[in-house]
């Protein structure tokens, strides 16, 4: 295994080398051979088709599975992956070149299992941008679930609510996103394209998968939990501040209902290696686009995080009965 790391490093014969929060896998930091590609990786900080190739050989030979759909834990949403069974667990530190979680919230474990009768493997903590990682870096696993064979990806994340109807505890849907990050030019594609995962132009129209929004609205009606159930805009924006009142109102204006720190990354690179997504976001705070609003209201982790951890029940019924109407339909 290249002893590589998106940062640029290589890692050192020891093994475990952190430079970059990466964990550098031990080798003679030459495994795929090529010095070549390594130095491109040092300037885009993208990954190499071959060493993204060898975690996933990693990870299907670990687990004794090829998993068929994704599932991404967003913050304070790790129990997601607590419902798969017959699990396979990979601590983020001893996959070779794997970056490793930072943030509270995100245990830093990839789960391979079973879920409804499907194969899935879901991250109990995914990488931001604000962490210090490349755009790249921090959506990497979802390449690594393409060539783990995986088709679905789901990705959930914890929001704020701009849109005025929605509530503390609500789900959004996904249907569309404004990637502010690209509008400053970033983007998890920046670099040489490497057609074996996808073109160099992709389009985002139909990101969001159409079917998948409308099963999860009717398991929404089942569980009762409609009037709890939306479907909007989500936007992220690079973090770890919350947003200022302006910022908000400016989203607002442009038709945004969620913001987050996340997700948007890692469903372009879903999209360009064509996996099909569904997302959403549980809405753990209100956000104010009125400074008349703002009495001594404001955002913080720890709110974030309680808000996941009561909606967890509901959020892991939702996930394991769209995977098993997927499932059904294989
Ligand atoms: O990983 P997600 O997007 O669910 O996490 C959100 C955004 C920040 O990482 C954190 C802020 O509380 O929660
Ligand atoms: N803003 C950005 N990210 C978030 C928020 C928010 O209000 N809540 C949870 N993640």
């Amino acid at each position: 295994m290249t002893g590589y790391n998106a940062k640029g490093d290589m890692a050192t014969s020891n093994g475990n080398h952190r430079n970059g929060h990466c964990n550098g896998s031990s080798s003679n930091g030459n495994g795929t051979g090529d010095r070549q590609a390594d130095d491109l990786a040092q300037e885009n900080q993208t990954y190499p088709y071959e060493v993204i190739q060898e975690i996933a050989d990693f990870i299907v030979k670990g687990a004794g599975m090829r998993p068929k759909i994704g599932i991404i834990c967003g913050s304070g949403l790790g129990s997601l992956a607590d419902i798969i069974t017959d699990a396979k667990i990979f601590e983020y530190e001893k996959i070779p070149n794997f970056p490793v979680s930072t943030v509270e919230g995100h245990a830093g474990k990839l789960v391979v299992g079973h879920l409804e009768g499907a194969i899935v493997m879901a991250m109990q903590g995914r990488f931001h941008f604000y962490e210090g990682y490349p755009l790249a870096k921090c959506s990497m696993p979802v390449r690594v679930m393409k060539l783990c064979g995986v088709e679905y990806l789901f990705a959930t994340n914890a929001a704020g609510g701009i849109n005025p109807k929605y509530a503390v505890g609500d789900i959004m849907l996904m249907h569309d996103h404004v990637n502010m990050l690209g509008f400053a030019g970033n983007s998890p594609l920046q670099g040489p394209n490497d057609p074996r995962f996808g073109p160099r132009f992709p389009a985002l129209v139909n990101s969001y998968n159409k079917d998948l929004i409308n099963k999860a609205l009717e398991i929404g009606k089942s569980m009762g939990i409609e009037s709890n159930m939306h479907v909007g805009v989500y936007s992220c924006l690079g973090g770890p501040t919350y947003e200022t009142i302006a910022e908000l109102k400016a989203l607002r204006m442009m038709g945004v209902d969620a913001v987050g720190m996340s997700t948007v990354h890692e469903v372009i690179t879903a999209r360009h290696c064509d996996m099909k997504v569904f997302a959403f976001s549980l809405i753990t705070n209100k956000c104010s686009t009125e400074y008349s609003d703002m009495k001594d209201e404001e955002a913080t982790h720890e709110e974030v995080m309680s808000v996941a951890k009561n909606r967890q029940k509901a959020c892991c019924e939702l996930v394991a009965r769209l995977v098993r109407e997927i499932q059904a339909e294989s």
